[in-house]
């Protein structure tokens, strides 16, 4: 059949089967759409439940790309810290299951992918996009980290973007549960984007390194660039250490008070989630309630209210 799993005007004898994946337990129907990309162990797809037609976002993992004990270990790690997860500003983890080729995460589809590819397409965004955004991402950052959860890998590319625009924390692959300074695992895992120099130091990765992230996002955003990006790694490592970037003259005075707040050597001297929230840079500017799908593309125009 041309490509779909029920040909609109053929009945089921043309069912492409082996698109069709069925939940063991509940004997539900799946069909599998389209490559959505690839994540760590998996390979993503659009999956669409073929009775009440919905559409999930769907980690396919096959089991031999988790033959080792600690990789299966992970994602039994991953499944059991993101499906205790319910709030507006997280990806929602709806179910998992097995069968005899692949372990299937159902999450929450978002229509526009990530920040990442909305940045990508845009090169910069204006400041009151990043409020929009980054508000939406501290509230959800704000539910992890009063559960004790860590995310570790905050990335323009873990911000999922849903049809209404509105924007979901995910990927909770190095997500873990705080613990005591001195219990803290001190090797780097995975390939964290935005490093804190707390983490490169091996001095274990605490709340604080989540906010250091958040600062690297911010700065990203407005200025499409990180702010320790070098063309050689270990570079990148001594700018890190050093907290040596440039900032843009492009940003407003409260954007560039705010990223120096942020991006402090000591994890001590960084502003708290609450701080961040009731900075100028949010308290004195204009944060639009919704945006339009057209500002993946396109500067939106914004009606800016200005002050009677
Ligand atoms: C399913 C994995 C991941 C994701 O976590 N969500 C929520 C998502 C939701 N909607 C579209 N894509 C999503 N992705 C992409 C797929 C390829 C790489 C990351």
């Amino acid at each position: 059949s041309s490509g779909g799993c029920l040909h609109p005007k053929v009945t089921r004898e043309r069912t492409d089967l082996n698109r069709m994946v069925t939940a063991p337990k509940t004997g539900k129907c799946y069909c599998r759409g389209r490559l959505l990309g690839k994540g760590g162990f998996a390979r993503c797809y659009e999956m669409t439940d073929l009775s009440s037609k919905r559409i999930y976002a769907v980690k396919v993992i096959p089991h031999s790309r988790v033959s080792k004990p600690h990789q299966k270990e992970k994602i039994e790690k991953e499944i059991e810290l993101h499906k205790s997860l319910s709030n507006k500003h997280i990806v929602k983890f709806y179910h998992n299951f097995e069968d005899d080729e692949n372990i299937y995460i159902f999450l929450e589809h978002c229509s526009h992918k990530s920040l990442a590819h909305i940045l990508k397409a845009r090169r910069t965004l204006t400041e009151p996009e990043v409020r929009y955004y980054l508000r939406q991402i501290i509230l959800g950052l704000k539910y992890l980290h009063v559960r004790d959860i860590l995310h570790r890998d905050l990335k323009l590319g873990n911000f999922f973007v849903n049809e209404n625009m509105e924007v979901k924390v995910g990927d909770f692959g190095l997500a873990t549960k705080l613990l005591p300074v001195d219990q803290r695992k001190r090797t780097i895992c995975g390939t964290p984007n935005y490093l804190a120099p707390e983490v490169l130091n091996k001095q274990g990765h605490g709340p604080e390194a989540d906010i250091w992230s958040l600062g690297c996002v911010m700065y990203t955003m407005l200025s499409g660039r990180p702010p320790f990006e070098t063309s050689d790694l270990k570079d990148t490592y001594r700018c890190i250490r050093a907290v040596e970037y440039s900032m843009p003259s492009s940003f407003s005075a409260a954007a560039k008070d705010l990223v120096s707040s942020i991006l402090k050597k000591n994890p001590e001297q960084r502003p708290t989630l609450d701080a961040i929230m009731h900075h100028d840079f949010f308290t004195k500017g204009f944060i639009p309630d919704a945006l339009h799908p057209s500002s993946c593309l396109m500067v939106p125009e914004l009606n800016i209210p200005t002050p009677t």
